[in-house]
């Protein structure tokens, strides 16, 4: 990939308490990518996602290390510089959407609090913009959609409507924890369909963690696999399915059913 690094990683340890999760992590995202990290269950993923936003909680700490975003030190900001570019340049989205989205609300509000947030924007062109957002996901009764609660959605539309508001202020970098893991296969279809749909549309980068090979294959230009805390292998996606350097690597991929494309 030509473009430059958005995002960089240099050594990156993060602890919670004296128990380390992350160990020496380093890696670049650049403009447009989409990087897919692998991982079983308590390797570090969701740490390292979070450390980049800096939303660890009151025990985790990054010990080590830098985090560069279109060259700005993110560790140096202080939590109102973080607050200005969390959503704005750099938006998450969780494995369960209904945690992260007010249950109060409708869609639409949610919609426009996230613009109204971090831009000078009326709710009815909140709720235009929405409107056109949900339409090129091919979602039908938009309309309908925004007058919803997230609780009347299903969890796959729950899902791919996140997306849609995190992807509303036109982030640089989206990151996915585990964004398919609650749904079943054909919905986990639809909302890859939704991320690569997301990178077309606004040209961003996405970093997406998941324990699941078959996702991350299917959507990824570049994977890496975190096992025990530690980065153990990187690269571009064909050259980590076909040609895997290290020993749980190779496990991981001999237990990925074979798909088209991958
Ligand atoms: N808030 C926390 N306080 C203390 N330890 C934590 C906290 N969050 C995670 N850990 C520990 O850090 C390690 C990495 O956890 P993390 O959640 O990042 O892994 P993961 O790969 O995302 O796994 P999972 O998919 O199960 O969430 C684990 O040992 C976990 O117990």
């Amino acid at each position: 990939m030509k473009e430059k690094a958005m995002l960089e990683l240099r050594g990156v340890n993060v602890a919670y308490r004296e128990n380390a999760a992350v160990r020496n992590v380093s890696f670049k995202v650049h403009e447009k990518e989409i990087v897919g990290i692998v991982g079983e269950s308590g390797s570090g993923k969701s740490t390292l996602i979070r450390s980049i936003i800096k939303l660890l909680g009151n025990q985790g700490q990054v010990t080590a290390g830098e985090i560069s975003f279109h060259g700005r030190k993110l560790l140096d900001l202080s939590e109102g510089e973080m607050r200005r570019i969390r959503g704005k340049e750099i938006a998450l989205v969780i494995q369960h959407p209904e945690l992260a989205l007010d249950p109060l609300w409708t869609i639409g509000n949610l919609f426009f609090e996230s613009m109204r947030f971090h831009g000078n924007i009326s709710k009815k062109q909140a709720l235009s913009l929405a409107e056109e957002l949900l339409s090129s996901l091919s979602l039908k009764d938009t309309a309908r959609i925004l007058k919803s609660y997230p609780f009347e959605l299903s969890g796959g539309m729950c899902q791919r409507v996140a997306i849609a508001i995190a992807m509303a202020n036109g982030p640089r970098l989206l990151l996915a924890d585990e964004p398919t893991s609650a749904l079943d296969v054909t919905v986990q279809n639809q909302v890859i369909e939704t991320l690569l749909q997301m990178r077309e549309m606004f040209q961003t980068a996405i970093l997406m963690v998941s324990h699941n090979m078959g996702v991350i294959a299917r959507l990824a230009d570049t994977v890496g696999v975190m096992y025990r805390g530690e980065l153990v292998e990187w690269g571009k996606k064909d050259d980590v399915l076909h040609h895997p350097s290290h020993d749980y690597t190779k496990a991981l991929v001999r237990a990925t059913p074979k798909m088209e494309g991958t």
